[in-house]
This record gives C-alpha cells, sequence and structure tokens, in this order.
C-alpha cells in the first residue's frame, strides 16, 4: 500500500532523513533522477520543455532535466522566476544548457515537464503565468508534473487556479492526499511514486488491492460469513446487496424480509423473521431500501454482531453517538454525511476523521474520492475509479460487498477498504454500460484477478 502525507508530513520525514545526514541536494537529486527515469520509461525520448519555479520543486525540474539530456533526449528548460532556495540554486547551477525566462513566446515541446510548483504552493498561480502554463501544455501531446500539477492544493484535493489534465504524476517518498482526492486526482493521471529514501510510515495511504484471509479447505459455511441483511419497503435495494455479498465470498447469506423478494438467487435464504441476536452472524447489513422504517434500525442496534449501516439507514440514525460500542461501518455520501455529522472544517479525510472520532464506527465516505476513515486515526484513500459508478444501486451494491468482507474475518477497517478496492475493480470488469446487478456479478472475477 502507498503511503500518503500531507505536505507537512512531508517536511518533518524531509527533515528527519535530512537530521540523518541525508542533505537537501542529495534528495532532490534522487527526485529529479526518479523523475527522469520514469518520464522516460512512460513516454520514451521525446523532446521536453521543462517548465521550472523559484522553489524545491523547480529544482527537482533542473535537475531531471540534465538526467533527461544525459539520456540524448532534447531538452529547454524556461523558468518562471530565479531559484530562491539553495538546493533549487544548486541545482540550477548543475544544468549546463540555457534556461530561458517563461513568457508569452516560449515556444511548446511534444512533451511538458510542471516542475513549477509542488507542495509549497501558497495561492493559485499568477494569471500571466498561468496563461502560459496552460498555453504551452495545451499544446504539448504528453504532460507530467513534478510531485504535484501546479495549481493544485497539497492536501485538500482544491485547484486554487487552473490545472490542465496531466498524463502522469510523478511524486516523491509518498503521495500527497491531492493525488487521491477529488477534483485535483483526476487531474494527476497516472501517479508513479519514486523512492527518495526517506522514511513514510503514516496512518494514511492509498487502497491497495485486498490481502483475504485464505479459506479453510474444512470450512463450513459459517466460517466463511454469515451476512445477514434486513429489508425495509423497497427490497430491491436489498437484494442488490445481498446478491454482491454472496458474490464476494460469504459463505451463506440471509435476508429478513415481510414479503418475498423476487428474482434472489436460491442460495440466499429468505426469512420471514429477525433473530439479530444469532452469534453466528458474521456481519449484519442494514439500510439498502429501507425507507421509513426506523424499526428495523433499531432492532438492528440491538445486535452484538459487526454491522454495515448504508443509505436509509444513516438516515435514521439521527445521532452519531447511537453507534458508539456498535461495531459498526456506515457508508454514507457527501449529504448523509452531513446530515449525520453537521458542518465540520477542514479536507474530506480531516471531516470523515473526526466524524469516526465521535462515532467510534469506521466512515466510508462515498464519493469520486471515496476515502475510508477509522477511530484510531487510519484513513484509506480509493485509487481512481471508473465514472460509470455513478448510477442507482451501485452502493447498494458496494454495502453488500464490505458486508462479506467483515463477515469473511477482516477487522472492520481493513473491510471496507477492501469493499471499495473490490468495487472499483468491479466496475472496471462490468465496464461503462453496466447496471448494478452486472456490478454485484462482477465482484467475483474482481476478486478471482
Ligand atoms: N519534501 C521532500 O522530501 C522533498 C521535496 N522536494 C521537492 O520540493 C518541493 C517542495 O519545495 P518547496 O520549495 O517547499 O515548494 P515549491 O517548490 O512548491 O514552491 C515554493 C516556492 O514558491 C513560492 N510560491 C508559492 N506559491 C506561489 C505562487 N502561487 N506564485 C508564485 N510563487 C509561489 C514560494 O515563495 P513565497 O515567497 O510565496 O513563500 C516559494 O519560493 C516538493 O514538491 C518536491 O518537488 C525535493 O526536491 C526533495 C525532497
Ligand atoms: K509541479
Amino acid at each position: 500500500m502507498r503511503p500518503i502525507l500531507t505536505a507537512d508530513q512531508m517536511r518533518s520525514a524531509e527533515q528527519r532523513a535530512i537530521d540523518a545526514s541525508t542533505s537537501v541536494e542529495q534528495l532532490m537529486e534522487r527526485a529529479g533522477a526518479g523523475l527522469a527515469e520514469a518520464v522516460n520509461r512512460f513516454a520514451g525520448p521525446m523532446p521536453v520543455l521543462v517548465l521550472c519555479g523559484p522553489g524545491n520543486n523547480g529544482g527537482d525540474g533542473y535537475v531531471a532535466a540534465r538526467h533527461l539530456a544525459e539520456r540524448g533526449i532534447e531538452v529547454r528548460v524556461a523558468a518562471l522566476a530565479d531559484p530562491a532556495s539553495d538546493a533549487a540554486k544548486w541545482a540550477r547551477s548543475q544544468w549546463a544548457g540555457e534556461v530561458e525566462a517563461l513568457s508569452d513566446e516560449t515556444a511548446e515541446a511534444p512533451m511538458l515537464i510542471d516542475a513549477l510548483f509542488g507542495t509549497g504552493l501558497k495561492r493559485g498561480l499568477e494569471e500571466a503565468a498561468s496563461e502560459r502554463f496552460l498555453r504551452l501544455s495545451s499544446r504539448s501531446k504528453i504532460r507530467i508534473a513534478c510531485d504535484l500539477p501546479s495549481g493544485a492544493d497539497t492536501d485538500t484535493g482544491t485547484l486554487l487556479s487552473q490545472v490542465p489534465e496531466f498524463d502522469m504524476t510523478v511524486t516523491f517518498g509518498a503521495l500527497k492526499p491531492s493525488h487521491r482526492l477529488y477534483p485535483a486526482m483526476h487531474r494527476c493521471g497516472r501517479v508513479v511514486l519514486a523512492d527518495i529514501g526517506i522514511e513514510a510510515l503514516p496512518d494514511w495511504h492509498e487502497i491497495g488491492r485486498p490481502a483475504l484471509p485464505p479459506l479453510d479447505p474444512a470450512g463450513h459455511k459459517y466460517d466463511r460469513g454469515l451476512v445477514h441483511a434486513l429489508a425495509g419497503k423497497m427490497p430491491g435495494a436489498i437484494a442488490l446487496s445481498a446478491i454482491a455479498a454472496a458474490r464476494a465470498g460469504a459463505g451463506y447469506v440471509r435476508v429478513s424480509t415481510s414479503r418475498p423478494i423476487d428474482g434472489l438467487p436460491a442460495a440466499i435464504v429468505q426469512l420471514d423473521t429477525a433473530e439479530v441476536n444469532d452469534e453466528r452472524i458474521g456481519c449484519l447489513l442494514v439500510g439498502p431500501g429501507l425507507g421509513d422504517a426506523p424499526q428495523v434500525l433499531t432492532l438492528a442496534l440491538t445486535s452484538r454482531s459487526p454491522k454495515v449501516i448504508d443509505a436509509d439507514g444513516i438516515t435514521h440514525l439521527g445521532d452519531p453517538e447511537r453507534l458508539r460500542g456498535q461495531d459498526a461501518i456506515i457508508t454514507p455520501h457527501s449529504g448523509e454525511f452531513a446530515r449525520l455529522f453537521g458542518k465540520i472544517e477542514g479536507s474530506k479525510p480531516d471531516q470523515a476523521l473526526e466524524g469516526a472520532r465521535r462515532s467510534e464506527a469506521v466512515i466510508v465516505y462515498k464519493g469520486p474520492d471515496t476515502i475510508v476513515a477509522a477511530p484510531d486515526g487510519r484513513v484509506g484513500f480509493a485509487p481512481p475509479a471508473p465514472p460509470w459508478l455513478a448510477s442507482a444501486g451501485t452502493g447498494d451494491v458496494l454495502a453488500g460487498i464490505i458486508a462479506a468482507m467483515r463477515a469473511r474475518g477482516l477487522p472492520a477497517f481493513e473491510a471496507a477498504c477492501a469493499g471499495v478496492w473490490l468495487h472499483g475493480r468491479a466496475a472496471e470488469i462490468a465496464g461503462p454500460q453496466m447496471i448494478a446487478d452486472d456490478l454485484a456479478r462482477a465482484v467475483q472475477q474482481a476478486l478471482a484477478l
């Protein structure tokens, strides 16, 4: 799993490396060399224009320019301003070529490397600089960002000025929150992580392929996890969740429903009773299609089993403190999150963490940039998911997959992360014209790959 550090945490990690007798220039040399290596592998020997800013991001740009030129690549460098830091001055002094001043006359090149600003960006780019940056990037065939696309705030995903779409972003030591937060994440292209020898042991990471517990050859259906779903007024939604839970490998899926649900596979058992204190339940699932039936949520909260609470279940909670001691995972989108927790300041991960602490629940905060937050401070950031996931019923499928992961024995945070990853992978497999029913079936393939 790739670590994620905020700008401040990155500066501290850099300082620890410096205290352990690595110089900033050494770190910059590794960063620029890593950038050049990634550029060369990704795009091959294409003429390059490197735009360098005044700080250390610009310094990385000068180093990369030198390494690319040493590989025989045609490189031009245009500077927005003179280097302001000692390390950037050093990097520029090592670049033997010419440095043009970035102006309206600067000519484009087939490849653009943006080393204007990185984690030190404090405000949007000035108008003239922004126009030149956008003009040159629109005229290049391949755009590569050094550390971050210039204009993207490091920690929040916000764009402080206009940011073009990049093909690749090469970052150093750890990813930054904006590589995985909307809207900045969708400007980064592929995010490549170069090792510069700093240690990052963070609580935040990018969600990767889950490690699922191996199946016991002698295990029975309860060992593989019993998901018990509680239906409400619109049983189609809980049917999608139940199918997804079964396809995600739960050994047994049961649905308590007051009326028979059409179209459920025969393997999913329908019950007209709701014994929620059966100790064999690995995960209780409530909320999809619940509608105006808050008593079903109240019943679920009397159970000692782990639970996933989604959709109307979240709406009926009212007070997040009801979740304390419940071993719950909740899966709100931004509207549900705001209704449950009210206004919380800060970035999306800051808000999700505050919500997790208040409720003692693991929170899957959904959106174009889904994140998972745990009360102990861990945050998982989903890799980009296909845009066609935004269709009816896909949230029900996610809740079902997470319930299956929990019932299969993963702890709450890991189960939520695994569910989010499998959901995105299943959407890629199901393809752009998928409906939620296809997504539920594709979970099976996502697990097998
Ligand atoms: N952290 C590490 O381990 C390493 C990081 N590297 C690279 O360094 C950058 C971060 O470098 P830093 O110098 O801190 O910041 P930037 O290069 O992003 O920019 C800072 C300079 O830019 C000025 N500034 C900020 N915003 C603007 C703006 N909108 N317009 C004009 N100028 C701006 C700022 O000046 P101020 O006077 O405003 O403070 C600074 O001069 C990181 O992203 C990596 O790429 C190292 O190379 C290796 C180790
Ligand atoms: K940059």
